[in-house]
């Protein structure tokens, strides 16, 4: 038996004995979740879902004093490929380092050509599982894929109403990838009237969120937002609707609607025909999230991310002859032949906003480090550097850890400048180094492969260095002349554009850069240029806050524009 096919068995059953406990009644103000409490004003905000560790935040499996895993119980169809269903909530919720347990709807004859037949079961059997699974086990969140038919939207409700979870999570199955229909007209009155008004979050497609709201075309972001407003009025707490499908775009937008304001969560298309299964797989991790305790917002983003980087990795992957392939949740498949994990831990996109904090600047303004890079964080900094040059070693490290808890907090990568005696003895995810630092070589072998390591370069000749000894990404300046870094050498537009156009590695523009020239920094047009690293433009500024999400804003635009 091969690996998957143990796992496959060993989940499949719905939750062991059948042993009643006395439950509490379902208690609904038990669904809410905190959300950032930062966004109160009513723009739209958009994020370039890039700043999200994947694959070390996995090992992070949190595990309750009282020997508890954070469960989430997926109640949805089998599918014999394996791409999609309850197959891909398994392996999402094993990627992700949740338990799951499975209640089966239905049993789908299924590949990657098609639908070739469904077997619905029998809603006294699903309430029968629900019964044995919630009865028994400590279940955090519900999500629920292919719903068949009403009778089983109906049990599935009671079931909510006798046990009480955290949340739940319902991704309105009606039409598979392959266009086959998984749930007919009669269970959308099942959807609106009852379970909807239960969800704390909807993540419909186009196709779905046209249906569930009567057939209305959505053919544009714009449309999109009115049908999530529209959604919301069912009752769920939040909609997500997944534009994968919308027509003309460039990348996958996707609207986000907690019921005050609306997020355009952006990331790039994955050239891939690989993509059954994402539906369900986005689900079951956002859910996955929810069950450790992430806000909604936070676990919608990381989700996303996650399947980016699956999808991503999966792109190449052939399994079946069909039209739409399965990918691989588990992130091996483009590293099988690579020694090292160094791609799993460090994404370019996350050098988009590079935050680069600075003592003198948090004294003036009267801000703790720790402050100033929460401000940053959440006006969507999406990797942070502490550079204190005259901070003492003891109080660096404090302000390090504390730094550290509030960047995980939001998948944010956390460096230290110089110090790698710091970054180890905090674990941070990485260092920053210049040319008369320690070399990059050898803080290759003191950090391992596991860190990121950043390099200044102001030649090509260093950029070249700097992906020999092993490091991730470079920083190439002083774009522009700044009085933040005595004597710097700078080397303009011109410099930056010839060092990244020979760079093998990811480059992030420093010096000088703000509101005004950023976009400009951007525009130089060369691919491997991922972002701009900014020290005065964000903590030199009264509200680090604000001039952080207003550079983002305008950055994620300019990327949008670029690609
Ligand atoms: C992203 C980024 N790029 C360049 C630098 C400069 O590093 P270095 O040359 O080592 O100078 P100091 O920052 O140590 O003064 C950086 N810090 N970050
Ligand atoms: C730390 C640093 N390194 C630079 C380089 O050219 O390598 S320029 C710089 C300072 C950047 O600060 P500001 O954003 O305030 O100009
Ligand atoms: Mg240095």
């Amino acid at each position: 038996m091969t690996e998957s096919t143990q796992l496959l068995c060993c989940h499949f059953d719905c939750g062991g004995q059948v042993r009643l406990s006395k439950v509490a009644p379902f208690v609904r103000s038990s669904l809410r979740f905190p959300f950032w409490s930062s966004h109160t004003n009513t723009n739209t905000k958009k994020f370039r879902v890039g700043s999200v560790k994947v694959q070390e935040a996995d090992m992070n499996m949190v595990i309750t004093s009282d020997n508890k895993i954070p469960h989430v119980l997926t109640v949805a169809g089998s599918d014999s490929g394996a791409g999609a269903g309850i197959q891909a909530d398994l392996k999402a919720c094993a990627a992700r380092r949740v338990y799951c347990s499975t209640v089966i709807t239905a049993v789908t004859a299924q590949n990657t050509v098609g639908v070739q037949g469904v077997d619905i079961v029998s809603e006294d059997f699903v309430a029968e599982q629900l019964q044995s699974v919630l009865s028994d086990m400590h279940v955090d969140v519900v999500k629920t894929g292919m719903l068949p038919s009403l009778n089983i939207v109906k049990v599935l409700c009671q079931s909510l109403r006798k046990f009480p979870i955290k949340a739940l999570v319902v991704d309105p199955v009606m039409i598979s990838t392959s266009g086959d229909v998984l749930a007919g007209p009669s269970v959308l009155n099942g959807f609106r009237e009852e379970l909807l008004p239960m969800a704390d979050i909807v993540t419909p497609n186009i196709k779905e969120a046209s249906v569930l709201l009567g057939d209305v075309p959505l053919k544009s972001v714009s449309d999109m937002r009115t049908a999530a407003k529209l959604i919301h009025d069912f009752g769920p707490r939040n909609v997500l609707i997944k534009g994968g499908d919308l027509p003309n775009s460039v990348d996958a937008i996707d609207v986000f609607f907690d019921g005050e304001e609306f997020y355009e969560l952006c990331s790039l298309r994955v050239n891939t025909t690989n993509t059954h299964g994402t539906g369900c797989t986005l689900a079951s991790c956002i859910a996955a999230e929810l069950a450790k305790g992430s806000s909604m917002l936070s676990a919608v983003k990381t989700a996303k991310h996650f399947i980016g980087t699956a999808l991503d990795y999966s792109r190449d992957l052939v399994i079946g002859n069909g039209a739409q392939g399965p990918f691989d949740h588990f992130l091996a498949f483009k590293n099988m032949n690579q020694s090292s994990s160094r791609q799993n831990r460090f994404n370019p996109n996350d050098l988009l906003l590079y935050a680069v904090t600075d003592s003198a600047m948090n004294r003036k303004w009267g801000r703790s480090i720790a402050e100033a890079v929460k401000a940053a964080v959440e006006g969507g900094a999406t990797i942070v550097q502490l550079r204190e040059k005259d901070t003492e070693t003891r109080d660096f490290l404090e302000a390090a850890k504390e730094c550290l808890k509030i960047c995980r907090s939001y998948g944010v990568p956390l460096l230290i400048n110089d110090r790698i005696d710091v970054a180890l003895a905090c674990d941070a995810d990485g260092v920053h180094i210049g040319q008369s630092d320690l070399p990059a070589s050898l803080t290759r072998t003191l950090l391992g492969p596991g860190k990121i390591i950043g390099v200044s370069c102001k030649t090509t000749e260093q950029a070249q260095q700097a992906w020999i000894d092993g490091a991730d990404y470079i920083g190439c300046g002083g774009v522009y002349p700044t009085n933040t870094k005595a004597n710097n050498r700078t080397i303009g537009l011109d410099g930056l554009k010839e060092v990244s156009q020979a760079s093998k590695l990811p480059v992030v523009a420093i010096g000088g850069i703000g509101l005004s020239n950023a976009r400009a920094v951007m525009e130089i047009g060369v691919p491997n240029l991922k972002g701009v690293a900014v020290v005065s433009a964000l903590f030199d500024r009264e509200c680090i806050l604000t001039e952080t999400r207003n550079l983002h804003a305008l950055l994620s635009e300019a990327a949008f524009l670029i690609q």
